[in-house]
């Protein structure tokens, strides 16, 4: 199991934040993860990555019950893509020893690589088209080419379980496809990891997302095979708003109905 959450809760300042969540994600399975703004899902993924602790429930990512593992090896084998994660990078940092960093969790590059290490780095940011900017400084590049730069390091460290934080933000329309064609052939390749992509927008839920998990004020609202979630009555009830939905190539788009 990569995700075993056990209705858990994060309560604040008696606030209730997350609440009796119960969500399992298997081996091979790819998430969407929607919700609104404020429903919960960066706290959702921020104690996934062991940054915070449930109050109550129990939770077990990638086998490993908290309380019972060392976190920082647990975050060795989780990539984290993030606006938070790209405001971090120092803007003079080029792109090969940016993923090169990826391999030691770090933010900057504080050791010695080795021929191999370099040579893996070189691949990934050739298969996620970035060998044209490579040695341009990240403070310099385009959202689109920072996403595929942050992907690639975050490969870098072979991880098991991979974040994608809505990681189509500020992209324009073709700049949005290339990046999702990536995360398409990444999902479809042997060694891929378990991917769980975020977003507000349903039509860049791609096919390979067949799982999707719809968080509402702090619960899960629904959890499921895609096609049985995103659905015109679910979706509906799901925004306190009458919505159609729309299909074409295989994706899905939301759209309000007036
Ligand atoms: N440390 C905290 N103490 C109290 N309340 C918190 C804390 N962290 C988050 N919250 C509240 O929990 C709710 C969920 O926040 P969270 O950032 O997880 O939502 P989100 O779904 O990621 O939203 P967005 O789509 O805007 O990023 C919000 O109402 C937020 O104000």
């Amino acid at each position: 199991m990569i995700i075993d959450a056990q209705k858990i809760s994060w309560v604040r300042a008696d606030h209730t934040v997350l609440q009796n969540i119960d969500w399992q994600v298997r081996e091979g399975e790819h998430w969407s993860l929607i919700g609104l703004n404020g429903s919960g899902k960066s706290t959702l993924l921020k104690m996934i990555n062991g940054y915070i602790w449930p109050t109550s429930g129990s939770l077990a990512v990638l086998g490993n019950p908290f309380g019972t593992v060392d976190l920082r090896e647990l975050r060795r084998k989780i990539g984290w893509v993030s606006a938070s994660l790209s405001e971090k990078i120092r803007v003079d940092e080029c792109p090969e020893s940016i993923v090169l960093s990826g391999k030691f969790a770090s933010i900057g590059l504080y050791v010695r690589t080795s021929s191999a290490e370099r040579e893996r780095a070189h691949d990934l940011l050739h298969k996620l088209g970035c060998t044209s900017f490579e040695n341009r400084p990240f403070g310099l590049l385009s959202q689109g080419e920072k996403q595929r730069v942050l992907i690639a390091r975050a490969l870098m460290a072979a991880p098991r379980l991979l974040i994608l934080d809505e990681p189509c933000n500020g992209l324009d329309l073709f700049a949005r496809e290339r990046l999702l064609s990536l995360v398409a052939e990444l999902a479809g390749s042997p060694e891929a990891p378990t991917i769980i992509f975020v977003t507000h927008h349903v039509d860049e839920i791609l096919p390979c997302f067949a799982h999707t998990l719809l968080l509402k004020a702090g619960t899960v609202y629904k959890a499921g095979a895609a096609r049985e979630v995103l659905t015109p009555e679910i979706m509906t009830d799901f925004y306190d708003r009458r919505v159609t939905v729309l299909q074409q190539n295989g994706r899905l788009s939301i759209a309000l109905t007036f």
